[in-house]
């Protein structure tokens, strides 16, 4: 058990899990954008680790762009998604993988898609570590999915409570 400011979190999903999960959408990826030259486009803060992990294990050329989005507050949406910091790349007529630690309502992605029409991309994917088939209420389909989860809130490997728990290694989910 941990604590993150006033809550409580309890283990949930562990190191070797999540490095399996990473490796099968990394399989997924390598077979797709085979040949391609993707652009990686990380959503900040979150996923900054999975990014990290996933794109060590991609094996031919890439490249490598982040976005900062945020729209929490405590353990939920605050249904408005701020971009922090925007696009400093052109991504005309690329293949572009959208990586995110976690879609849970798809605000933001919906956020993305927004940004994403404006930029002519060839075609875009988005690649998820962790996704909540309950909360989320978008059609957008999302094609590359390490774990599904319940509609939990949970901290780790990148996500936090208020600013807390991204470094952890494992995930934790919020004690009822
Ligand atoms: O599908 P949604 O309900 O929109 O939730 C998913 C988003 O929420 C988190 O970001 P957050 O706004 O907390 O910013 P952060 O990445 O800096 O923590 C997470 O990193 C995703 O980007
Ligand atoms: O479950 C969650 N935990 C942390 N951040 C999040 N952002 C969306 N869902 C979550």
């Amino acid at each position: 058990m941990i604590q993150l400011h006033d809550l409580q979190f309890e283990p949930f999903i562990s190191e070797a899990e999540i490095e399996e999960a990473i490796a099968k959408v990394a399989i997924s990826l390598n077979e797709e954008y085979k040949g391609q030259n993707p652009v990686f486009v990380g959503v900040l803060n979150g996923a900054f680790m999975f990014a990290s992990d996933v794109i060590k294990r991609f094996e031919g050329d890439c490249e490598v762009s982040f976005v900062k989005l945020g729209s929490y507050e405590g353990t939920s949406t605050t249904g408005t998604v701020k971009t922090l910091v925007g696009l400093n790349q052109k991504l005309k007529g690329r293949k572009v993988i959208i990586l995110e630690d976690i879609v849970d309502t798809g605000n933001t992605l919906e956020e993305i898609n927004r940004i994403l029409e404006i930029e002519e991309v060839a075609d875009y994917q988005v690649a998820t570590l962790f996704f909540k088939p309950e909360a989320y209420k978008k059609d957008f389909e999302i094609k590359f999915k390490g774990l599904e989860i319940p509609n939990k809130f949970i901290v780790g490997y990148g996500l936090d409570y208020d600013g807390l728990g991204r470094n952890l290694t494992q995930v934790y989910k919020r004690k009822e």
